[in-house]
């Protein structure tokens, strides 16, 4: 999949120079987190910075509602019995067995009769793949209408989900699919054709129910996916409510989540009558393998000079560097810059296109340092990162206490696959200094104080 080629990187790049420029007069930190990036923008993101499955070693929980009904999973894809045409699409994707996910989903998704599902696991272990083989599987080609309703948060996660149906769906050529997405327009009167309808929740209700497109009576197949990003949008949980209750009896009900809090549960719950439940639980992070480090600096001034320090000492590979607000983004990449290190920065504001030439940039080596918020802390993985340097600790905007899980997640970019990782948190005054010792307690694991005006001890961070 694409969504590189049309980045203008030095465009995005330009008008983060010139913002920076207009934004920047001082060193007084603007006290604006950068939230910009939604729930749905992050998803796009890491869907399209992912270079493939994640692979998972933990164990699947899995809640039947009918405790006869025999549990079982595949190992391989000849053994869902699938219509050839599928298979071949499969193999053709690359997917030689099935993931983690897949091996319990998959079997429960082609039953018959239909099951209903709620299956929850991290982003990137294979739930669109399951569902998609899922919705192409129950199609009858010889039937033109929609059979199979697929509603996803946004535009482009329904575009990102109709082209995993395309591609699984390449030899199968009399399979057709609609998007219900702004833009596409259809002439009154009208009955759609197509097998496979994908669309946003305003949409899909506008099409099924006031303009009786196609009969929302006639779905075998409604998938809910990405259930937590659809629930953060105002309205769409009511609009989905809405498209199930018109839905037949014996319709199947599949809902997706990556997360699983109460909020997600509560509305799954609500929507999807006697499912069985997968959740696949998330891969305990540590810090383990990562030297953690503190520098006392109490103005910016000083922060910069103990990262300048560093810098001027030992081999950095590549380093991401976290800010708390764009404006000290912006001005940290300023004057990296100035002092000839070559910086790139990423920031809520850059649309995700442009994020992704950012983050492409970089995993090329192209830029030695890049400079962000926490917009990129979670899904990136680039696997040269030496160093991560928290220029600001991660805390909570609502109470302005630590965020443990963020500071796993920003420091869990560097020390990837066993290799030994570095994090240095710069503390600047007694609130970070309590924030710090948080972090630390929380851990259970000793993070030491290093004297960056001490050339010695900056040497013994190679060793
Ligand atoms: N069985 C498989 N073998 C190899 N690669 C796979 C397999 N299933 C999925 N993939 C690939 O792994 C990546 C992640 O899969 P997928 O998008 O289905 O995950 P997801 O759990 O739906 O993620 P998200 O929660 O972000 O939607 C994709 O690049 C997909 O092509």
């Amino acid at each position: 999949m694409s969504g590189t080629k049309d980045v203008d990187w030095a465009g995005a790049a330009d008008a983060q120079e010139k913002s920076l420029i207009k934004q920047v007069g001082g060193l007084e930190v603007e006290d604006k987190t950068d939230e910009a990036a939604s729930a749905a923008e992050q998803s796009l993101f890491q869907k399209i910075i992912r270079k493939g499955l994640i692979e998972s070693t933990h164990d699947l929980e899995i809640q039947r509602k009918d405790p006869k009904s025999p549990l079982f999973s595949v190992k391989s894809f000849e053994a869902l019995n699938l219509k050839p045409q599928l298979l071949k699409g499969v193999y053709a994707m690359g997917f030689n067995a099935p993931s983690k996910i897949q091996e319990s989903a998959l079997p429960t998704l082609l039953a018959d009769p239909p099951q209903n599902m709620i299956a929850q696991s991290q982003s990137g272990t294979g739930k669109t793949a399951a569902f998609v083989l899922a919705m192409l599987s129950r199609v009858d080609q010889s039937k033109n209408y929609p059979q199979v309703l697929c509603l996803s948060p946004t535009y482009e996660l329904a575009l990102q989900t109709g082209e995993v149906a395309l591609k699984m769906s390449q030899f199968a050529t009399d399979l057709s699919l609609r998007y219900a997405v702004r833009g596409e327009e259809i002439a009154r009167g009208s009955n759609i054709t197509d097998h496979i309808i994908i669309g946003t929740p305003g949409k899909v209700l506008d099409w099924g129910l006031k303009f009786r497109f196609f009969d929302l009576k006639k779905i075998k197949v409604f998938v809910l996916d990405e259930a937590d990003v659809m629930i953060a949008t105002q309205g769409h949980q009511d609009q989905s409510i809405r498209i199930q209750k018109q839905l037949s009896r014996e319709c199947q009900i599949l809902l997706f989540s990556a997360t699983y809090d109460s909020t997600v549960m509560d509305f799954a719950e609500n929507i999807v009558p006697n499912p069985v439940i997968i959740q696949l639980r998330r891969e305990e992070e540590t810090v383990s393998n990562i030297s953690q480090y503190w520098v006392q600096c109490e103005t910016p001034e000083l922060k910069y000079t103990s990262i300048a320090n560093i810098y001027g000492v030992i081999t950095v590979g590549q380093a991401i560097i976290f800010c708390h607000t764009r404006k000290t983004a912006s001005w940290l990449a300023e004057k990296l810059t100035k002092d000839g290190h070559t910086c790139a920065l990423l920031s809520g504001e850059l649309s995700v296109g442009d994020r992704i030439g950012v983050l492409d940039r970089f995993r090329d080596g192209k830029e030695k340092i890049l400079i962000t918020t926490n917009v990129l802390s979670r899904g990136i993985d680039v696997e040269q990162v030496t160093i991560v340097i928290n220029y600001d600790l991660p805390v909570d905007h609502t109470n302005g206490k630590a965020d443990c899980e963020t500071y796993l997640h920003r420091i869990g970019r560097t020390g990837r696959f066993g290799k030994r990782g570095l994090a240095i948190n710069l503390v600047d005054g007694e609130k970070s200094m309590e924030v710090l010792h948080d972090i630390e307690s929380h851990f259970g694991k000793p993070i030491v104080k290093l004297d960056t005006e001490d050339v010695s001890e900056i040497e013994k961070l190679q060793k």
